[in-house]
C-alpha cells in the first residue's frame, strides 16, 4: 500500500474529487482527515464517506470549517494529531467556481472566491507546514490547482487567478519548506464532472464543446485525479516537488 502509516488531511473532502481522493488515500492505507465546511450537508457527507472508509477496513474521521477561515488551518491539524497524532500529507483540494462575466463581478462574488479557493489555504498550507516541520519527518503537501492556472476562462475572471495562486504557492512552499524534507506539488485537473460544474455543463452545447476538446475524448471523473493525488503524496514521489501535473485528457495541448 502507497501511503500505509501517513495521516493524510484533504479539504473539501465531502464530495467530488476531495471524496474520490480521500477513500483513495485510505484503501492505499492512509489515516484519513476529511475536511468539510461544516454545513449540515457537508457533515452528512463527510459521515457517509467515513462509513465507506471504515467498510474497508480503513481509518477516518471528519473535521468540519469554512475553507476562507484562515483558522480552519489549525483546526484540521488539531484535529489530525488529536485523532492519528501525525501530519504526514496535507490536500489543498477545498473550491469554488461560481461562474460569471467580468465586467459586472460582484466584489463579493470575487472576495469569496479568493478568499476560499486561495487565502484560506495559504493559511492551511502554513498550518500543516509547521506540524510536519515539528515532527522533523518531511511531509507532501499537494494543492488541487486546475488547468485554469495557465490558461484563462472569460467567465472564470475571479477564478482562474486562484488556481495560478495555488500553483504559485506550491512552487514557492517547494523552495521554503524543502530543507524540511516537504515536498510540494500541484495537479492540475482539466474539466472533471462534479458538482462544480454541474450548471455550466447541463448545456449540452458547451458539454458537447469541451468533449471535443479532450483527446482522450471524454470528461474527467473525480477518480482520474485521485491517483495523482496518491502519486504525490506517496515516497513513489521522493524527488518530486515544485512539480504541476496536467490531469486533463490532453485539454491544455490540443490547440488544433
Ligand atoms: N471539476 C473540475 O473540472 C475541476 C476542479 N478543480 C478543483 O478541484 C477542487 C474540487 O472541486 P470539485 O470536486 O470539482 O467540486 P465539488 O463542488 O464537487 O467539490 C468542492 C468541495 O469543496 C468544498 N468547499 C467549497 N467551499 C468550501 C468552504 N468555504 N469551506 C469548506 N469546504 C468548501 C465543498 O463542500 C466540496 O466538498 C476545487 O478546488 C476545484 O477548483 C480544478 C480543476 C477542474
Ligand atoms: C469549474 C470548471 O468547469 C473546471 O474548473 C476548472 O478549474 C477548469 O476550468 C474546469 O473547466
Amino acid at each position: 500500500m502507497l501511503l500505509a502509516d501517513k495521516t493524510v488531511i484533504i479539504t473539501g473532502a465531502s464530495r467530488g474529487i476531495g471524496r474520490a481522493a480521500a477513500r483513495e488515500c485510505a484503501r492505499q492505507g492512509a489515516r484519513v482527515v476529511i475536511g468539510h465546511s461544516g454545513s449540515g450537508q457537508g457533515t452528512e457527507a463527510a459521515y457517509s464517506l467515513i462509513e465507506e472508509i471504515k467498510a474497508f477496513g480503513g481509518q477516518a474521521v471528519e473535521v468540519g470549517g469554512d475553507a476562507a477561515d484562515p483558522d480552519t488551518g489549525d483546526k484540521l491539524v488539531a484535529g489530525a494529531v488529536q485523532a492519528f497524532g501525525s501530519v504526514d500529507v496535507f490536500v489543498n483540494n477545498a473550491g469554488i467556481c461560481p461562474f460569471h462575466s467580468f465586467l459586472d463581478m460582484p466584489r463579493e462574488v470575487y472576495l469569496k472566491t479568493v478568499n476560499t479557493n486561495l487565502n484560506g489555504a495559504y493559511f492551511a498550507v502554513q498550518a500543516a507546514a509547521n506540524q510536519m516541520k515539528n515532527q522533523g519527518r518531511g511531509g507532501a503537501i499537494i494543492a488541487v490547482s486546475s488547468i485554469s492556472a495557465l490558461v484563462g476562462g472569460g467567465m472564470q475572471t475571479h477564478y482562474t487567478p486562484t488556481k495560478a495562486g495555488l500553483h504559485s504557492l506550491m512552487q514557492s512552499c517547494a523552495i521554503a519548506l524543502g530543507p524540511y524534507g516537504i515536498r510540494c506539488n500541484s495537479v492540475l485537473p482539466g474539466t472533471i464532472a462534479t458538482d462544480i460544474n454541474k450548471e455550466d455543463l447541463a448545456d449540452e452545447e458547451k458539454l458537447a464543446y469541451m468533449t471535443s476538446r479532450t483527446p482522450l475524448g471524454r470528461l474527467g471523473e473525480p477518480d482520474d485525479v485521485a491517483g495523482p493525488i496518491v502519486f504525490l503524496a506517496s515516497d513513489m514521489a521522493r524527488y518530486v516537488t515544485g512539480a504541476s501535473l496536467l490531469v486533463d485528457g490532453g485539454l491544455f495541448v490540443n490547440l488544433q
